[in-house]
C-alpha cells in the first residue's frame, strides 16, 4: 500500500472498485498526502485524497444543516442489515482533527463521506495530545512532529470521542470504524462510550514496536449473529481453495510488486501462462500440464504414494483436467518488510485442490528463497 506521509485518513473500496479515500485537514499533510500519490502512478487512479476541514462542504444530509447531528442512544440490533455485497463499495481510514467532542470543529467521518457512499472500514491515527506539552512527558515516546499533526484539544480521547459520535450517526454505511489509541487508560473510557451509543461489537488490540506500544480499537454496528454465520460459510468453502503464508524478513529493496514479477516468471518458466495486474497486486495463473505433472512426479518421488494416488484420481475426473487448474495469486502488504502471499483456486470445488495446494507450497519455498534475509522453514500452507 502507499506511504501517506502526514494524512490521517483512508478510505478503501473492496472488490467492485478498489478505492481508498484518504483525509486531513492540514494543508502540508494533505500536500504531502498528493505527492505520495503522484508518486505511486500505479495507485494514484484508486486513492482520493479529501479535505475535511471546515471549508470543505459537508456532504452527508445530517451534517449539511452545520448542526451537531444527533446520536440515537439506542443499539439497532434489530435493524434489517443490507446485503453484506453491497457495502462491499469502499471503505475509509482516517482522521484527525483539532476538536473536542462536545463541539462541532472540523469534519472527521460526517462531511467528508458522501452520500449513499459505503465502506468497508475506517482507520485513524490520531493526534494523541492535548498541548504540546503533554507531547514532551514520555521520554521513550517517538515525539517529532508538528502541533498540528499531535495536538488536539482534549487529545485523543476527545477526537476519537467525535468519530464514535459521527460512527452512531452514519452506522451501517461502514462495517468496521477502527482507530490507534496512544495511551492505555483511553481504552476503557472509549469503550464505555461505545456501549453507550449502541454498537454491536467491539474488539481491541496491542501493538508493540521497539519502546512504543499503542492500542487498537475497533467497533462495528453491524448485527454479530450475521457475521458469525457469513464467517462459518466462508471458512467451511474456503477450507483448501484459500492458502496464504507470510513473507517476513524482506530484505528493504524489495515490495510486493518485486515478489508479483517473480511469481509471474516463476509460472511461466514452468510453461504456465499468467495475467498480472499490478494495481491489484494480483497474478491470475494457469498452470501448464507440465507443471502438474512434474509436481505429481516430484511426490511419486518423493514415495507419498498415498498422496500420489489421491492426485492421480484427482486428474481422472476431469475431462480436461491440466487446463482447469487455474489460480489467483495474490500479494498484499502487512508491515514494512512483511507480506502476505494469498492463493485462491479459480473453481472452488475443482478436484485439483491437492495439486493447487502442493503448487502453492512450492511457490512459498521458491520466494522465500528468494526474498527473505533469514531463510524460513516452510510450513503447511494456512488456509484462510
Ligand atoms: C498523528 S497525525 C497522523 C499523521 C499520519 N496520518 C500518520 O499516520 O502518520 C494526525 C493527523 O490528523 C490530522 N487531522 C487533524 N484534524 C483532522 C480532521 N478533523 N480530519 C482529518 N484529519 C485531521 C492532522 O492534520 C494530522 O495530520
Amino acid at each position: 500500500m502507499i506511504s501517506l506521509h502526514c494524512c490521517n485518513n483512508v478510505l478503501s473500496s473492496m472488490p467492485s472498485s478498489y478505492c481508498f479515500l484518504v483525509a486531513d485537514v492540514t494543508d502540508v499533510a494533505l500536500e504531502w498526502a498528493e505527492i505520495n500519490v503522484k508518486s505511486n502512478p500505479h495507485l494514484s487512479e484508486l486513492i482520493e485524497i479529501r479535505n475535511s476541514g471546515p471549508s470543505h462542504t459537508p456532504l452527508k444530509e445530517e451534517a449539511s444543516n452545520g448542526e451537531t447531528p444527533t446520536i440515537e442512544a439506542k443499539p439497532n440490533l434489530g435493524e434489517t442489515v443490507e446485503d453484506p455485497k453491497s457495502l462491499v463499495d469502499k471503505s475509509l481510514g482516517i482522521v484527525c482533527s483539532d476538536v473536542k467532542c462536545d463541539s462541532p470543529g472540523p469534519n472527521v467521518l460526517l462531511g467528508v463521506v458522501k452520500e449513499n457512499e459505503y465502506f468497508d472500514f475506517c482507520m485513524c491515527n490520531p493526534p494523541f495530545f492535548d498541548s504540546m506539552s503533554e507531547a514532551g512527558l514520555n521520554p521513550k515516546t517517538a515525539c517529532g512532529g508538528t502541533p498540528e499533526e499531535m495536538v488536539c484539544p482534549g487529545g485523543e480521547q476527545a477526537f476519537i470521542t467525535h468519530i464514535i459520535e459521527d460512527s452512531a450517526v452514519l452506522k451501517q454505511s461502514f462495517r468496521w470504524y477502527t482507530s490507534m489509541i496512544g495511551r492505555k487508560s483511553n481504552l476503557k473510557i472509549l469503550t464505555s462510550k461505545l456501549w453507550e451509543v449502541g454498537v454491536s461489537i467491539v474488539k481491541t488490540t496491542e501493538f508493540v514496536q521497539g519502546e512504543t506500544c499503542r492500542w487498537g480499537l475497533a467497533w462495528s454496528f453491524m448485527p454479530p449473529a450475521k457475521k458469525i454465520v457469513a464467517s462459518y460459510i466462508a471458512e467451511k468453502n474456503n477450507l483448501k481453495s484459500n492458502l496464504s503464508f507470510m513473507l517476513e524478513g524482506l530484505q528493504r529493496q524489495f515490495s510486493a510488486i518485486h515478489v508479483l514479477k517473480s511469481v509471474e516468471s516463476y509460472f511461466l518458466t514452468s510453461g504456465g501462462s499468467c495475467k498480472t495486474d499490478l494495481t491489484l497486486y494480483v497474478v491470475d495463473v494457469t498452470a501448464s500440464s507440465e507443471y502438474c505433472d512434474a509436481i505429481q512426479n516430484d511426490m511419486a518421488r518423493n514415495s507419498d504414494t498415498r498422496m500420489s494416488c489421491r492426485l492421480a484420481c484427482n486428474l481422472s475426473n476431469v475431462s480436461n483436467p491440466l487446463d482447469e487448474l487455474r489460480f489467483r495469486i495474490s500479494v498484499f502488504q502487512q508491515i514494512p518488510g512483511t507480506l502476505l502471499v494469498r492463493g485462491s483456486l479459480q473453481h472452488k470445488e475443482s478436484p485439483l485442490a491437492g495439486i493447487f495446494s502442493l503448487a502453492f507450497q512450492k511457490l512459498e519455498e521458491v520466494l522465500k528463497q528468494e526474498f527473505c534475509r533469514e531463510k524460513m522453514p516452510i510450513g503447511p500452507c494456512h488456509p484462510t
